[in-house]
């Protein structure tokens, strides 16, 4: 019996006799199964499967299964085993785009594309513009059709003289190949629009030319994907955005931010209080429990505004800070936040990622950290302690010395790094020292 399992829930039949019986069949289009009334009834496929199978009942049947919705509406037909037809769509369900795309969580890579057109951007400047359009066309035309006609499909309304200029302006991703800037026509990313707050970013490896589109956050199903045709759109308000997009892309932005005037207020009034913190922040840097305070602040506001870029550097200076006051409990938490946020944008095994991990594994170790005044001392005691008790196991009178000596200085040097003023510093080291002594003195009792 042929596993019926993984079938919709119709039994195999015999194919209608007529069709059985036609030598040169013709197909009708009373031969298309209807769409059925339930958009799910025979999923994953949108049309009643047709199966035959060949003399007996206890052969292994063929069906002919389609996905009308596969590929954004490409769609796609099978004529094979169930089991194959079901195993084959299981695995790319991700590109059946137009019944609800699948939730995406943070970090997932969506898809990949691979250019149809890389051109240099320093061309612009090396040559005389028709020089340079004509390699273009060039370049377009010496593509085979289906490239050729994906490329030529995509919008070239713009402010340039030529239509290409135009497409490539409106269409490309930047890219650096071997450190020169290029524009990539991807175009698979090209049916993407812009959104002042993105959903996904892409990352593109110069060994295989693919660009790889992530999800920044975690995407609901269904949920348009974005990305953002500007970088460093952070701080702009609405106005200036409205001009650069209409001058460089010639379109109106519609996104959530800038779609209706009360969206506009709201997201330029969070913009406003963004880029005064940023500007705080530049002037506090000497100042550690400030750039905790103001780091705290901008990830709050991201938060708000949705902005998902600038957190990882945001939360990786609060933690560096933090550890610098000696609050390694706090350092601990944003290094988390920031290791969490790089792993989605530079990726699980980034040198950011890395970077982080150092402080995360031991933030005491961590070259940011400082003791604050109080545990100096504690520390200093401790180091003093120990050699010192190493040293009187010879009960030797040098070695007390050497013990309390050692203890002086890693405690000045402590003192002197915890950022107190020189009194106390002095007092610090005297504490350690007094503590250093004690404690090599009753040893030497025992
Ligand atoms: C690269 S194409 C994006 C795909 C395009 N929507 C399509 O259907 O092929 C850029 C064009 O999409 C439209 N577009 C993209 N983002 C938009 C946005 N945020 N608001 C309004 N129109 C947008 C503009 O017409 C723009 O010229």
């Amino acid at each position: 019996e042929p596993s019926t399992q993984s079938l919709p829930p119709r039994e195999f039949t015999s194919p209608p006799a007529e069709h059985a019986l036609r030598g040169d069949l013709v197909c009708e289009l009373d031969d298309v199964a209807p769409r059925p009334r339930h958009p799910d009834a025979f999923r994953p496929w949108t049309h009643e499967p047709y199966c035959i199978h060949p003399v007996e009942k206890t052969l292994l049947g063929f069906c002919t299964f389609t996905n009308a919705d596969f590929m954004g509406g490409r769609g796609l037909s099978l004529v094979t085993l169930p089991d194959l037809a079901q195993a084959i769509m299981e695995r790319t369900t991700m590109a059946i785009s137009s019944s609800p795309r699948p939730a995406i969580k943070a970090g997932e890579t969506i898809f990949l594309d691979y250019p149809a057109l890389l051109i240099s951007r320093d061309s612009v400047e090396v040559f005389e513009p028709e020089e340079r359009i004509r390699m273009n066309w060039m370049a377009l035309l010496q593509l085979p059709d289906a490239g050729r006609g994906e490329v030529r499909d995509m919008a070239s309304d713009g402010k340039y003289k030529d239509e290409l200029d135009n497409l490539v302006a409106m269409n490309s991703l930047g890219v650096q190949y071997a450190g020169f800037r290029q524009y990539g026509t991807f175009p698979e990313a090209a049916k993407m629009n812009h959104d002042c707050i993105p959903n996904t970013y892409y990352r593109f490896n110069d060994t295989t030319l693919a660009v790889e589109v992530f999800a920044i956050r975690d995407v609901k199903p269904g949920e348009e994907l974005t990305y953002s045709y500007v970088d460093g759109l952070q701080e702009i308000p609405y106005k200036d955005r409205h001009r650069l997009l209409g001058s460089q892309f010639h379109f109106e932005c519609n996104c959530s931010i800038c779609g209706d005037t009360a969206s506009r207020r709201e997201s330029n009034r969070r913009r406003d209080n963004i880029k005064n913190a940023k500007a705080a922040l530049n002037e506090v840097s000497d100042d550690a429990a400030q750039v905790v305070a103001l780091c705290k602040k901008l990830l709050r506001l991201y938060g708000e505004e949705g902005m998902i870029l600038p957190r990882p550097l945001t939360a990786e200076i609060a933690a560096y800070a933090a550890n610098q006051m000696g609050d390694a409990k706090e350092a601990l938490r944003y290094a988390k936040i920031a290791r969490d946020y790089w792993s989605i944008i530079a990726g699980p095994h980034s040198s950011e990622v890395t970077r982080l991990e150092e402080l995360i594994r031991a933030p005491k170790d961590h070259g940011s950290y400082k003791p604050k005044a109080g545990e100096a001392a504690e520390e200093s005691m401790g180091a003093g302690g120990g050699s010192g008790q190493e040293m009187m196991e010879d009960e030797d009178e040098e070695a007390v010395l050497d013990a309390v000596r050692a203890a002086m200085l890693k405690a000045k040097k402590v003192a002197k790094e915890s950022g107190v003023g020189e009194k106390e510093q002095e007092k610090l080291v005297e504490q350690a020292v007094q503590a250093a002594l004690k404690r090599a003195m009753s040893k030497d009792e025992l």
